[in-house]
């Protein structure tokens, strides 16, 4: 089932503290942007690819979609103050399709397998993002005191993608805009227009590089998928 993905790239990397925006950090000598970017072209279920980029990076973003033959980009829309403003940057500029996926350009590590399950689900129920069963025991803690244990087992880790059908994402972007809701994921948006939100399990693999420590791990990943290549 054909897809369209937004990918918000104009982000600052403050957490990541490189000084510069983390996507074009290399994970064995390849930009994480591009990493990500990869995993799209090569799906064929996707018909076409939005990046929200900041416009001083719009040149050298072109520059990389060039070098290595990201072809499926569509537009370059510009980024906002948050990736909320970001995404809807880019819906603003799409034309109408079926399915839209939203994905952290961060997330390189992300799978066609999913990819699909995400895009079936969303088709048969509107709106369906990919997540983790949680590994910690997560507590609610005021003024550094434990004030709630949240029973782990019905608690899940969210990640993108997070698809949906595209009436009802533009829907919801264009009513938090109106009314100034700032929400971290694009789910927030539709639930509070009261639509279901299903969950598709993700992989524990599909990290968001988002500190130092991440770029570690992302290597590993790597490296374990050329080893499992090569076997
Ligand atoms: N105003 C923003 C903020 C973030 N993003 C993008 O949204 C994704 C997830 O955001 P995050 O990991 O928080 O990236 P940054 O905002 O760059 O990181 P930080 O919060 O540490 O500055 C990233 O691909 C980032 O480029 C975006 O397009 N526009
Ligand atoms: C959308 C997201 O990746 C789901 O976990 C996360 O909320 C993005 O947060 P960020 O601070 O914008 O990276």
């Amino acid at each position: 089932m054909q897809y369209e993905v937004v990918l918000p790239a104009a982000g600052s990397g403050k957490r990541m503290g490189a000084g510069q925006n983390k996507l074009f950090l290399k994970l064995l000598k390849k930009p994480i942007l591009i990493h990500t970017l990869e995993v799209f072209q090569q799906d064929p279920f996707c018909t076409g690819i939005w990046l929200a980029v900041k416009p001083e990076e719009r040149i050298y973003i072109q520059e990389l979609l060039d070098e290595y033959r990201i072809t499926k980009v569509k537009g370059l829309p510009d980024g906002g103050a948050e990736r909320q403003h970001s995404v809807h940057s880019c819906m603003k500029e799409m034309q109408q399709v079926d399915i839209v996926l939203v994905h952290d350009a961060a997330r390189p590590f992300i799978t066609h397998d999913i990819i699909a399950n995400l895009v079936q689900s969303a088709h048969d129920f509107g709106a369906a993002i990919a997540g983790v069963r949680a590994k910690d025991t997560m507590k609610k803690v005021r003024n550094g005191v434990i004030e709630e244990t949240v029973d782990r087992d019905s608690l899940w880790m969210i990640q993108t993608p997070q698809a949906f059908r595209f009436d009802l994402i533009v829907e919801a972007e264009d009513v938090a805009e109106k009314v100034g809701f700032l929400g971290t994921d694009e789910a927030m948006l539709v639930e509070r227009l009261g639509h279901t939100v299903h969950i598709v399990e993700s992989s524990y693999e599909n990290v968001k590089m988002t500190t130092q420590e991440d770029l570690l791990f992302g290597e590993a990943i790597l490296r374990k998928r050329a080893l499992q290549l090569n076997e």
